[in-house]
């Protein structure tokens, strides 16, 4: 699913009215109806108390039309209008109108601290003040009117998005947002609602389909696209009839060190439980043995360095390097990571120590592949990048990076975004249960996995970020969150492809 940008919501409206022949008007009438009726599937005419807050551009447009189907309804509802400047849009003022031509009365109208109603926990609260025509933090009065509301502990429900919020800009740390219960939003979520700092004020949301022009969303570059299944499922390559296991191609796993040799078995199991023809673990020689008990299916290739890494030795011809997992960043493991890295020609994938190592010795990046992939914590990222003040800045300074060194970053978080040049792709699969040790391992090796099966890069990386989510959201269903561990993650793989394409879930 793609995620537009205000500009390209608000350009995505005038395409819409033109090509199908609308006012604005009629389209503020189509989505106000559609947010009434989801709001009267849920309330079903309880007499609850209503008071719906709406600004005076066309979000508050949204507001009223939704406080007059709602009065049309026989709800309780007190409209207020937030009075803060006489630039009202002109479907604000046609809404207004037919308001009052329902109830004989006007709104009422909040002009400064003292017009601040009560808002009791009982009430239900819908936020129409700002919508993606937000352009300066909320302050001083309005500022009040969202605490007050935050602190009512009264539902509040957000039309298209918690006031307050910007869409695709960085979050001003002085600006007041609406904590929203729920979201409805129009056509796409925002990108505010996937990072870290932004995403809570949502509540859960959902997003309506208002059905503006298919044409122009098509063509539209957007911002960002949402991995959600229906995009993995067209990711997925299926395999041939006549293949053999050469076919799959060969990940190494380069991992491990004295007391993390469990990186290089998790690394190296993802990788063969996703699919990789083949997969040998190049470990230090005390994680030989251990690697071989704990997984008969991946083949071994023992270090000289006998704790930890200390060359980079291999007969094999054509692999796929993932390297990184539990590897330390001693002198001597730099050597054997700078040596492994400098005789790929194809794109590799680094984690953890990995990245580590390249962030305190930048110009080995000069030998990293075009199209790798780099697959950071935030405490890895912050490394790499230097630090960032938002999250927005932090996606910034990651495209910029990728731009720079030709680079594919996977940002690991609660949605996981990998950033590719100017193009970033969030994943919507994944729970709170895989923030546990040794996800990273599990995902660096599915990625791998599917880069040495031929997934182009980039497309590995995606869809591996979301099978990683999808295996971790089917375990949890027996493992709960508190019993997920990464190796539990690694076995629901196979599961996790299989979801795909089950009917039932369409
Ligand atoms: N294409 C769509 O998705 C549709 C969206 N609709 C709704 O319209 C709003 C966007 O409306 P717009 O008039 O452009 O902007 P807003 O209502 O969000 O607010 C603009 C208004 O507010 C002033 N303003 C901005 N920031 C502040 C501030 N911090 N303090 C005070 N005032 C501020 C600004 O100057 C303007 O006057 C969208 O979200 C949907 O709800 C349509 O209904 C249909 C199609
Ligand atoms: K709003």
């Amino acid at each position: 699913m793609k995620i537009l940008t205000a500009a390209q919501l608000a350009e995505a409206d005038q395409a819409t009215l033109k090509s199908q022949n609308i006012s604005s008007t009629d389209l503020m009438e189509r989505v106000s109806t559609l947010v009434f009726n989801k709001i009267h599937e849920r309330l079903n005419g309880a007499p609850v108390p209503v008071k719906i807050f709406c600004g005076i551009g066309n979000n508050g447009g949204d507001g009223l039309a939704i406080a007059r189907h709602m009065i049309q309804h026989g709800y309780h509802v007190t409209t207020y209008v937030t009075n803060c400047s006489k630039k009202r849009s002109k479907d604000f003022l046609v809404n207004y109108d037919k308001v009052k031509e329902v109830t004989k009365d006007w709104p009422i109208l909040l002009d400064c601290e003292e017009d601040i109603p009560e808002i009791s926990p009982k009430d239900i609260v819908i936020d129409a003040i700002f919508g993606i025509g937000l352009n300066r933090p909320v302050k001083g009065w309005m500022a009040s009117l969202f605490n007050r509301t935050n602190d009512s502990g009264a539902f509040t429900v957000s039309i298209d998005m918690p006031s307050g919020l910007f869409s695709d800009t960085a979050q001003p740390a002085d600006s007041a947002v609406i904590q929203a219960d729920h979201t409805f939003t129009f056509n796409s979520p925002k990108l505010s609602f996937f990072l870290e700092d932004t995403g809570n004020y949502t509540g859960t949301f959902e997003v309506l389909n208002i059905g503006l022009d298919p044409t122009f969303i098509h063509q539209a570059d957007p911002a960002a696209m949402l991995i959600t299944r229906e995009s993995a499922q067209n990711i997925y390559r299926p395999r041939k009839k006549f293949s053999h296991k050469g076919d799959y191609g060969h990940v190494l796993v380069m991992a491990g060190s004295k007391g993390k040799i469990g990186a290089a078995v998790l690394a190296s199991t993802a990788a063969i439980n996703s699919g990789a023809g083949k997969v040998t673990a190049y470990v230090p020689s005390c994680g030989n043995d251990i690697l071989q008990s704990s997984v008969p299916e991946v083949m071994t290739i023992a270090d000289s360095g006998v704790d930890q890494l200390n060359d980079f030795k291999t007969e094999l011809e054509k692999y796929i390097l993932c390297v990184g997992p539990g590897i330390g960043t001693s002198d001597e493991v730099v050597s054997a990571f700078a040596k492994a890295i400098k005789l790929q020609s194809s794109p590799v994938l680094i984690d953890a120590d990995g990245i580590n190592i390249l962030a305190a010795n930048i110009e080995l990046l000069k030998d990293v592949p075009a199209k790798s992939i780099l697959t950071p914590h935030d405490g890895e990222l912050e490394r790499l990048l230097g630090g960032w003040d938002s999250s927005m800045e932090r996606l910034d300074k990651a495209r910029e990076f990728s731009m720079q060194h030709d680079v594919i970053l996977v940002l690991k978080g609660a949605h996981s975004i990998t950033v590719y040049k100017d193009h970033m792709y969030i994943n919507d699969s994944g729970n709170a249960g895989m923030a546990t040790a040794g996800s990273g391992d599990v995902l660096s090796g599915i990625i791998s996995s599917f880069m040495a099966q031929s997934y182009d890069p980039l497309m590995a990386a995606v869809f591996g970020a979301y099978i990683h989510g999808a295996s971790g959201d089917i375990a949890a269903q027996t493992y709960a969150h508190e019993g997920l561990r990464a190796g539990i993650i690694s076995n629901f793989v196979g599961p996790a492809i299989l979801q795909l394409f089950r009917q039932e879930n369409k």
